[in-house]
């Protein structure tokens, strides 16, 4: 069976479109296999399937095998630098163009979601992340069912909430954790993205909208908060563009240097090329706080499990 050789399943869930949900994603899965472990992100995000874009794998086609759909490759392991697999499977894939609008009613994105779930053949992983459509949708509740008959509560990690920290975010992600709550999803802990904006020309972090909604709605549910990631305009430019513009030295933010590292090379060039983009993600501005969240989700899977 498709899921039966993976270890921890990690849902990443936000009640609202457009907070960063597929960023963190692919963030944490970025660190997830640079600290070793075998990772499998399945986008399950039916209606904007965003994951391939932000790997630069958006014109991989993925093939039919005997033991079900083989997902996209973005680097294979490599023991001797301790770096883990990382691959991907999305509902972008099997669209004949890029681009192409998905207009599917409930029943067949309920159905497609199954499929998604018991036909990918992933190989032995550490680290599943599902990347979710907002909102509690019919494919929410397909997709936790389907979880719930098809894995072991050993294998069913939780979920990742991402927010953003202004009001009208945060009552969305409250229905969020309220549905965790009735379905039996454990939350691992709540991510306030966009919190703050740093500026490109002093390095200044203004709270634009407000900040600190999401840490008090983990509050308020007893649940982890796994930290704010700012607004940073050079990380939007590296994901859209694949350029890596330089944050000046010395630039911090909540206590992380997320300044361009004095080693990386320069390079302005725009790239949809998979390796040097992973490349220039590792040392992207924000590269240290998706880190150190990341250990954090570490931290609460292994506490979650007992491991
Ligand atoms: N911390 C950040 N700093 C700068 N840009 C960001 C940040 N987080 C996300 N973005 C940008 O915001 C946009 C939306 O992010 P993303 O696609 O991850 O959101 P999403 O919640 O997955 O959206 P949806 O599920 O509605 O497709 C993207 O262009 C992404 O590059
Ligand atoms: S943060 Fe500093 S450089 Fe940026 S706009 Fe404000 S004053 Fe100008």
């Amino acid at each position: 069976m498709s899921l039966s050789k993976i270890k921890h399943i990690v849902l990443v869930l936000s009640g609202k479109g457009g907070v960063g949900k597929s960023s963190v994603t692919t963030q944490l899965a970025l660190s997830l296999s640079l600290a070793g472990h075998a990772v499998g992100v399945l986008d399950v995000d039916l209606t904007g399937p965003s994951i391939p874009r932000m790997f630069a794998i958006e014109d991989a086609k993925v093939t039919q095998a005997p033991g079900g759909w083989l997902p996209i490759t973005v680097h294979e392991a490599d023991p001797g630098a301790g770096v883990g697999s990382l691959r991907v499977m999305s509902l972008g894939f099997l669209l004949p163009r890029r681009g192409d609008a998905v207009v599917w009613r409930g029943p067949k994105k309920t159905a497609m979601v199954r499929q998604f779930l018991s036909d990918v053949f992933w190989d032995e992983l550490d680290y599943l992340l599902i990347d979710t459509p907002p909102g509690t949708s019919d494919e929410h509740i397909s997709l936790v069912e389907t979880l719930l008959q098809k894995t072991t509560p050993e294998q069913l990690a939780g979920a990742v909430v991402v927010t953003t920290p202004q009001a009208v975010a945060t009552a969305d992600v409250r229905k969020e954790l309220n549905f965790c709550a009735k379905t039996g999803i454990r939350v691992l802990g709540v991510v306030e993205n966009m919190s703050g904006f740093v500026c490109p020309n002093c390095s200044e972090c203004t709270n634009i909208f407000s900040s600190g909604g999401g840490e008090v709605m983990a509050n308020d549910f007893n649940v982890r908060f796994l930290g704010r990631v700012p607004i940073d305009p050079q990380f939007l430019v590296l994901i859209e563009t694949g350029r890596r513009p330089r944050n000046p030295e010395g630039t911090t933010v909540n206590g992380h240097n997320i300044s361009t590292p004095a080693g990386a090379p320069a390079d302005d060039q725009e790239t949809r090329d998979s390796a040097l983009l992973v490349q220039k993600y590792k040392d992207c501005s924000l590269a240290s706080i998706f880190h150190a969240i990341t250990a954090d989700v570490v931290a609460a899977v292994q506490q979650a499990q007992g491991s």
